[in-house]
Formats: C-alpha cells, sequence, structure tokens
C-alpha cells in the first residue's frame, strides 16, 4: 500500500500550522510530515494529530541558524554541542508526537575529513540516543545545483559511505526523489537497489520541486512500482502546489482515503 504523508511546510501553507493538520486528515491523508515543530506545543501538536487520526512519520533535529542561512550543522565542528542538544531536544518532541524518523541535517560544508569525522560523530551520538525509544536516525542528501549550493552530501553514494561508517543499525537514507532525480536520475532501479537501506522516501517533481504531474517523473508509474518493490514505509509530499493545495491532489486519489 502506497502511505503518503502530507508535508505540513510546503502543504496547506495559506493556514496556520497546527490547522494543516486538520486540512491534512480533510484531504485524506493518515500521516503528516513537517520541517521543524519546536515553536509549537508538542502537546498540542499530539492532541491534533491524535484527534485527526493522524501519524506523525518525520520531522528534523534543529537545524542552527535558518534565517542566517545554515541548511543543518551535523558536519559542522564548531556547532557539535549545538547539534547534540538538538538531537536530545528532538527526541523529547519525538516521543511526545510518537514519531520514530528524524532526519539529522548535515549543513552547508565540504567534505572533508574533519567534517566528515564530525558528522559521522554526531550522527552515531543521535542514533544511539535515540536507539532505546524506537526511533531511527536519517540522513538525507540533497541536490546541490538547484536547491542547497554546498550541501554536505548530494548523492546516494555519499550518503551511505556516511551511513556504512556509523555502523548503527537504526541509522537510515531519507531517499528524495527529486533531489536523486536532479543529481542522479535512474529512479526505479536506484530505488530498487538502495531499498533495503531506505527509512523514508519523499517526492517532488522536477524541475520546481513541484506538484507531481506538472514535471518529468511518472508518479502514477512509480509509485504503484515502489509499493511492488516491498517499500512499505511513508513517502512524504514534500512540493510545492501549483495553486490550492487540495484542489492539487487529484494524482493522489489512488492512494488516499485509505483503511488499514
Ligand atoms: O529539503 C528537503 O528535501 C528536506 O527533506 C528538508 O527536510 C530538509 O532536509
Ligand atoms: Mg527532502
Amino acid at each position: 500500500m502506497v502511505k503518503l504523508a502530507a508535508n505540513l511546510s510546503l502543504m496547506f501553507t495559506h493556514l496556520a500550522f497546527l490547522d494543516r493538520i486538520n486540512a491534512a486528515a480533510d484531504a485524506g491523508f493518515r500521516g503528516v510530515e513537517f520541517m521543524f515543530p519546536y515553536e509549537f506545543s508538542a502537546d498540542e501538536i499530539a492532541a491534533r494529530a491524535a484527534r485527526n487520526g493522524l501519524e506523525i512519520v518525520l520531522f528534523n533535529l534543529p537545524a542552527g541558524d535558518w534565517e542566517r542561512g545554515q541548511r543543518g550543522i551535523g558536519a559542522l565542528p564548531d556547532q557539535i554541542d549545538e547539534c547534540r542538544r538538538g538531537a536530545a531536544w528532538a527526541l523529547d518532541y519525538a516521543r511526545r508526537l510518537g514519531c520514530r524518523r528524524l532526519h539529522l541535517m548535515a549543513g552547508k560544508a565540504p567534505a572533508d575529513p574533519r567534517n566528515r569525522r564530525t558528522l559521522v560523530d554526531n550522527v552515531a551520538f543521535a542514533a544511539d540516543l535515540f536507539a532505546p525509544h524506537g526511533i531511527d536516525l536519517l540522513i538525507e542528501p540533497i541536490n546541490t545545483r538547484v536547491d542547497i549550493p554546498g550541501y554536505f552530501y548530494s548523492t546516494s553514494e555519499a550518503a551511505l559511505s556516511v551511513l556504512s561508517e556509523v555502523g548503527r543499525p537504526n541509522t537510515k537514507l531519507q531517499y528524495d526523489i527529486y533531489h536523486m532525480q536532479v543529481m542522479e536520475g535512474d529512479l526505479a532501479r536506484n530505488i530498487e537497489r538502495l531499498l533495503p537501506e531506505i527509512g523514508h522516501i519523499q517526492l517532488a517533481d522536477n524541475p520546481g520541486r513541484a506538484e507531481p504531474g506538472t514535471g518529468e517523473i511518472n508518479y502514477t508509474w512509480l509509485l504503484p512500482h515502489i509499493d511492488a518493490l516491498g517499500y512499505s514505509g511513508w513517502i512524504g509530499c514534500e512540493y510545492r502546489p501549483a495553486g490550492d493545495t487540495a484542489a492539487g491532489l487529484g494524482w493522489a486519489e489512488p492512494f488516499l482515503n485509505q483503511t488499514g
């Protein structure tokens, strides 16, 4: 079964954050993800999700000074303490929200040995913190051509290399189909090859991180194919709606309002 999660950081953005939870449920989603919940009460988010029968499937650890242009601090040697305090904060929220996947952003940094060591040690620290609570730590290669030039890793192989060095059973790959289309393509074959390492998938169309059906990726074929490969996780809808979010969900119709 294809399980779609509404990304509340990009979808239903005409509404206040907490009201997006209701809108996602009304649109037929059974799961939601978002980037950062920290400015909101975890208990309020949890209560809203519970009232709407929604699972909270993923969010990010704190990622540094976003306004100042930081996009993660996992690989930044000068912010190790901040990264690890953030892991503890994210764990507190995840336990209150019943969320079992947390994404650690590496940040904009050259992949030199010092930064890599910092990232490996931070990922291992966070994974060990999360493991007793049944929570997986995810890392996501992000395209450096369009969205985050200078990001620490932008290919699946680079992220897998970090996961291999970390060597923790609860660390997984966050495979963002849009980023991987931009950087390496060959989506169906790579998803099949990487399936054992994938802990979460996200989608958008290319170009433009756009609504499915408006670009070059054939999700009508790809989503059932991913299901047929045996992927049983969530697929986060991390795209910029073309207009009204709900009106643009025709592409998702076969996968919404599912029971079971
Ligand atoms: O930008 C993306 O893609 C994401 O998944 C964000 O959560 C930041 O990594
Ligand atoms: Mg993503």
